[in-house]
């Protein structure tokens, strides 16, 4: 195999709040190859959006990290100073969207200004140069009349427009990885498949890496190459998004893909059919899916199961002795 962008290992991350330790992430491994885009989905409260921030060092002012590595192209970024981290990663190397496109954009600048000061930062030059790199940016994303659109404010753009610009500040200085938090989530359906499809065009394009949160299995089918299942706070099984689909091993995947197969396609129902995520203080020993499991046993509850390899590229934590 290729060696992977980013390789996370046992990872541990934890807040410390009025009522005790909340252990968000418990032993995360994760690893995103090159040229993927690699989906990261499971319920709300799962630790997607902490795992996301922690990799580029958006800490919470109560987060205790406990342990692992995170490496990026093999170096660890959580040795590295919040300076470092600045200057050489975020933007340049790495790239964030959030979920709200509206809310990142400054209301009282122009698309001009904001994507002027982005490259200002990371790529000092002529300002003519600079122009000729934004109206780049906004052609790569599609949309039209990027000279004029330059001009204008963000609430003189619709919701999706405004997505659009934000992937254009990001991909301005040209990141290896972007990791994409919900970045539909603010949209209506018709303008997520419209980004969706700009998103995968544009990855086919520049080779970049995207590790794509979500709770919507639709978009995971729609854009995912490879796909991690997340249950609270661990990854439960990584598996090509067809296999997800046709095959999923561990039986917390086997649900979310069986509860999705309607019209609805949002993990979050699943909460109504199969009893609530567990808390995170105090949460259960073991095989933190232990409780809802129909196939659970007493070695379930005493240590964690490891990622163990089932076919390739497809390893499944679980202590199930028939994985399949
Ligand atoms: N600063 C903080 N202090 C205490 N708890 C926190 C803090 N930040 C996040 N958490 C908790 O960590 C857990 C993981 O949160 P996270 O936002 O990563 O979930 P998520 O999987 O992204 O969920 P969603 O799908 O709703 O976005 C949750 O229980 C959340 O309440
Ligand atoms: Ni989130």
């Amino acid at each position: 195999m290729m060696s992977p962008i980013l390789d996370i290992n046992d990872l541990y991350l934890s807040f410390s709040t009025e009522e005790g330790e909340l252990e968000a992430i418990n032993g995360l491994n994760l690893e995103v190859e090159q040229g993927k885009i690699h989906g990261l989905i499971g319920e709300t409260g799962c630790g997607k959006s902490v795992t996301g921030r922690t990799v580029l060092g958006l800490f919470d002012s109560n987060t205790m990290i406990k342990g692992g590595e995170i490496l990026y192209n093999g170096d660890d970024l959580l040795a590295k100073t919040q300076h470092e981290l600045q200057r050489d990663y975020r933007g340049n190397e790495i790239a964030m969207i959030f979920q709200d496109p509206g809310s990142s954009l400054n209301p009282v600048f122009t698309i001009e200004d904001q994507l002027d000061e982005v490259l200002r930062i990371y790529q000092p030059g002529k300002k003519a140069d600079r122009k000729k790199k934004m109206i780049e940016a906004l052609d790569s994303v599609r949309l039209p009349d990027p000279e004029r659109l330059l001009k204008k404010y963000p609430h003189q753009l619709s919701g999706g427009m405004k997505q659009r610009v934000m992937i254009a500040l990001n991909l301005a200085c040209q990141p290896a990885l972007l990791i994409a938090d919900e970045p539909t989530t603010a949209l209506d359906v018709s303008i997520q498949a419209q980004f969706i499809k700009v998103l995968k065009d544009l990855q086919k394009e520049i080779d970049i890496t995207i590790l794509y949160i979500t709770h919507d299995m639709a978009v995971v089918s729609e854009i995912c190459d490879q796909v991690s299942v997340m249950y609270a706070g661990r990854i439960v099984e990584n598996v090509p998004m067809e296999e997800l689909f046709n095959n999923p091993v561990h039986p917390y995947s086997k649900l979310l893909v069986s509860s999705v197969l309607g019209p609805e396609t949002s993990i979050d129902n699943l909460v109504e059919i199969s009893g609530s995520v567990p808390r995170l203080i105090n949460p259960p020993p073991g095989c933190r899916f232990h409780p809802r499991c129909d196939h659970a046993k007493p070695e379930c509850k005493e240590e964690p199961p490891e990622l163990k390899e089932v076919a390739p590229d497809h390893q499944v934590a679980c202590f199930k002795e028939d994985l399949s």
